[in-house]
């Protein structure tokens, strides 16, 4: 049989799903590739791959989507890596730099700009625009906010506007995947789960961000019924932009 082709995350927010599939004998029928999440995406809509863990906005321009494993990246309430980094109070805000690795976290901007704070801001993707203010995700925001007067975590702020949990990326297949596959999949995804300690220990040590926090405490890997539930609202929104 060919191997099933995988784009994953290349952040840190990954690593204990990457060390659970390298320590599963399913490693041997996988083709792995570490991306940045724009490119999971890119690659899953143009056939490059048959699995990818992409930014959960993408999802609709995927052909023939379908979630494919019970775990994500999520998080129930603050995340600790997807903010609005501003110097002005969000009040003030008028104009937005998104972040060209992202696809969700930029609509989860605009989504909360819109809707929760009731705004109308001017969005770029112009990489050298002075902006009020800015989106940013994964490890290039440890260490960021003390950079910031105001430091606005998505996560949060998406708790408080609708009272739910959130999934950033989830495992999508554009293909149907054979079940004996999809089930020794998840398998993998949850040891990489509960050898988390293993993965902190393998991790280069930083001082700019609480690492055991951020993979056991912030990050929510579930994909659980009231995530599922957020990611529709999400997308219902997106739609309404
Ligand atoms: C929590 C995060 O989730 C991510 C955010 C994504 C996005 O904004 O498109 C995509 C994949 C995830 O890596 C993060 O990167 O910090």
């Amino acid at each position: 049989m060919s191997k099933i082709k995988i784009s994953a995350v290349s952040y840190t927010n990954t690593k204990p799903f990457i060390y659970g599939i390298m320590h599963s004998a399913i490693i041997d029928k996988i083709e792995l590739s570490l991306d940045i999440p724009s490119d999971c995406a890119a690659k899953l809509i143009a056939n490059q791959v048959d699995i990818g863990l992409i930014p959960v906005a993408a999802i609709p321009d995927v052909p023939d989507a379908n979630i494919v494993a019970d775990y994500c990246i999520g998080s129930v309430g603050a995340v600790n890596s997807v903010f609005i980094f501003s110097n002005v109070e969000v009040s003030e805000i008028k104009t937005v730099k998104l972040d060209l690795q992202s696809r969700t976290s930029n609509n989860l901007a605009k989504v909360l700009l819109k809707f929760h704070w009731k705004k109308e801001v001017e969005f770029t993707t112009d990489a050298g625009a002075v902006t009020d203010a800015i989106v940013l995700i994964g490890d290039r925001t440890f260490g960021k906010q003390k950079e910031y007067a105001f430091s606005y975590d998505m996560g949060q702020e998406w708790m408080n506007f609708t009272g739910l949990p959130f999934v950033y990326a989830a495992w999508v297949a554009n293909k149907p995947i054979p079940q004996a596959f999809i089930v020794e999949f998840n398998k993998a995804l949850s040891l990489g789960l509960s050898s988390r300690a293993l993965v902190l220990k393998e991790l280069p040590e930083r001082d700019d961000i609480d690492l055991e926090d951020y993979l056991l405490h912030k990050l929510d890997f579930e994909l659980s019924d009231s995530k599922r539930k957020a990611l529709d609202l999400f997308l219902s929104y997106i739609a309404r932009l």
